[in-house]
């Protein structure tokens, strides 16, 4: 048989394929994300599992005029390579390359940008009642995996379209894992669903919905027959299709949680390619979830909370220890904040650990819930700053800002592993308002476990280095950057450690010192500590030159950590070429 995958360019192509030549262009679909992500890097298990899906959607509905909205987008290799993208998929989530998630200004077939999850049942049901609205004949599809039902934001879209006539099609995608294995309730229901053992009625039915399944989602003619026969259904339907994921690679169905996202492997074998880890410096997750079990075998209050990532945060490790201490509340970031609130309120020492990117979504339970109630919530935010492949929609680089204008928070960026162990530390001992630990994704600096922790003073800068002319302020892990940029300059720099509350004697004592001073963040310049410094100078009527260095005022694409820090000009070449320019101005000035 020719190559099929070769012969399709367009999505018209495919629909010329005869319905039996649809598994064989399955498994060559399969095998061409396998042999690109293996060297590329990126998601892998999620689109495996739904090659098949993927295939039938496109075959049986219209799109772009029928409307496919992808939760997550992790899983959308399969729809990019097939609607248009094959020739670029070499370049995904890299500088310039395609993104590793839908995005609108991509492809008319992402039909909407996404990455943080459990937003296509409500877009969607918009973009169905819109079709409505304007008296358009058209299907709209929503494919939502089992981790991504379970978030607040899906049951609100159900819930709102169970009272609608809209043409909208839910499908959901059961492999029974999210990153790591699906919790809760309705976990558990879905497994009684599929064991044919519940005994309560269909939930998805009791909600208006048309349910069917669960089906094989991996049985290609079944999956066209039961979607042609949904096109005809009116109103709100669910589908509800049984997947593997990493369907196809035997290593990647071993090991689910792994291969989401392995790195690069052997394209043949699945074999994890292992990069060389001798004396390489613990990833920051590590030092987190490391020092919480240290610091939970001594304090019994201490609890772990995570929304859905007890791998990406390490928080595994306390789960595994203290089973009954440490917490996956699944994808429900609000719920995790507001259950840490709950707990705190009774005298535990909950630690919330939420990426910073997806603590956007329990923005007002930050505020409401703890600040206002000034309850000792530790929120330690993973992946703050820029976080590299996941691009625009995982970069933690908004934290600062957004957490900086919460009377209450107390707002700390460690500026090493040791500092973030420090600093756990040190909230454990007892504090009375709530404060938020960011630090970024990937390693820091080597450390020594044993040295004993060392409290610290909340709102205390620390000079790391004395100069003259020109101070720097740096925040969190900015701060090896600027020691790198600045060796041979002979300029101060200060590790200023709080955004909020601003360590005001220091700065003070800076500001009557130096000519000029340059503030340095991994966060966006709107709003964060350069604002915060610039704001402080003018309400004490300080005249300095004052730079602001961090994140311009747009979304940063992807690219790998390094390349980004470059565009923004966050590197240490960057820092000590803008310090160099600086010292040539003052002097000539
Ligand atoms: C709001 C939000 N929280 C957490 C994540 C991180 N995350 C990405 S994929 C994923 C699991 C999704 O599981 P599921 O919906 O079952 O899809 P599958 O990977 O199984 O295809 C999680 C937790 C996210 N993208 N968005
Ligand atoms: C799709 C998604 O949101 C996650 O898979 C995310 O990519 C994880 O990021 P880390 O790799 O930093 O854990
Ligand atoms: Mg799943």
């Amino acid at each position: 048989m020719d190559n099929l995958l070769k012969q399709i360019n367009i999505l018209d192509d495919l629909r010329q394929l005869k319905a039996e030549d649809l598994p064989q262009l399955a498994k060559e679909l399969r095998e061409f994300i396998i042999n690109i992500v293996a060297t590329k890097e990126g998601h892998l298990g999620a689109s495996l599992g739904v090659v098949e899906l993927t295939i039938a959607l496109h075959y049986v509905f219209d799109t772009p005029k029928d409307l496919l909205i992808w939760d997550v987008g992790h899983q959308a290799y399969g729809h990019k390579i097939l609607t248009g993208r094959k020739n670029t998929f070499e370049s995904n989530r890299q500088l310039h390359g395609i993104s590793g998630f839908p995005k609108r200004s991509e492809s008319e077939y992402d039909t909407f940008g996404v990455g943080h999850s459990s937003t296509s049942i409500s877009a969607a049901l918009g973009m169905a009642i819109a079709s409505q609205l304007k008296g358009e004949d058209k299907h709209h599809i929503a494919v939502i995996g089992d981790a991504s039902i379970a978030s607040g934001m899906a049951f609100e879209g159900l819930n709102h379209a169970g009272v609608t006539d809209a043409n909208l099609l839910v499908v959901l995608n059961d492999n029974a894992i999210g990153i790591d294995p699906s919790v809760g309730a309705l976990k558990q229901y879905l497994t009684n669903v599929k064991k044919g053992t519940q005994k309560q009625d269909n939930i998805f039915e009791a909600l208006n919905f048309n349910y069917s399944g669960p089906i094989d989602g991996h049985d290609i003619p079944l999956l066209i027959s039961e979607l042609e026969r949904l096109k005809t259904v009116k109103g709100p339907k669910f589908l509800h299709v049984i997947t593997t994921k990493g369907k196809g690679l035997k290593k990647a169905e071993e090991d689910q949680v792994k291969y989401h996202a392995p790195g690069k492997f052997n394209a043949l074998t699945g074999e994890l390619i292992a990069k060389s880890n001798l004396s390489e410096p613990p990833k920051y997750q590590d030092v987190f979830g490391e020092t919480i079990v240290e610091l939970a075998e001594k304090n019994e209050k201490i609890i772990g909370i995570t929304p859905a990532m007890p791998t990406g945060s390490s928080l595994k490790y306390m789960m595994e220890k203290f089973p009954s201490r440490a917490f996956d509340v699944g994808i429900a970031e609000q719920h995790a904040v507001t259950l840490a609130a709950g707990m705190a309120t009774q005298g535990l020492i909950p630690f919330c650990n939420i990426y910073s990117t997806f603590l956007q979504r329990a923005y007002d339970q930050v505020i409401h819930d703890v600040a206002l109630q000034n309850l000792p919530v530790i929120f330690c935010l993973d992946r703050a700053g820029l976080v590299g492949e996941d691009g625009a929609t995982h970069h933690g680089v908004f934290d600062l800002a957004y957490l900086n204008c919460i009377p209450n928070l107390v707002v700390f960026a460690p500026r090493d592993a040791v500092a973030l162990r420090n600093m756990m530390y040190t909230v454990q001992l007892g504090i009375d308002f709530p404060i938020a630990i960011r630090y970024p994704r990937g390693r820091g600096n080597l450390i020594n476990w044993k040295q004993p922790f060392k409290a610290i003073e909340i709102g205390k800068g620390e000079c790391l280095k004395q100069g003259k002319d020109v101070a720097i302020l740096s925040i969190g892990t900015m701060a090896k950057n600027v020691e790198d940029a600045i060796t041979n300059l002979g300029v101060s720099h200060y590790d200023m450690a709080f955004v909020k509350p601003l360590d005001e004697a220091l700065l003070h004592k800076i500001f009557k010192t130096y000519q000029a001073v340059v503030t340095i963040e991994d966060g966006t310049i709107v709003g964060g500590f350069g604002s915060n410094i610039l704001a402080f100078a003018n309400s004490n009527g300080y005249k300095q030159h004052i730079e602001v260095l961090g994140i311009a005022d747009k979304f940063i694409e992807h690219g790998s950590i390094h390349q980004l820090q470059q565009l923004q000009h966050l590197d240490s070449v960057s820092i000590n070429h803008k310090i160099e320019h600086l010292l040539t101005f003052l002097n000539n000035s």
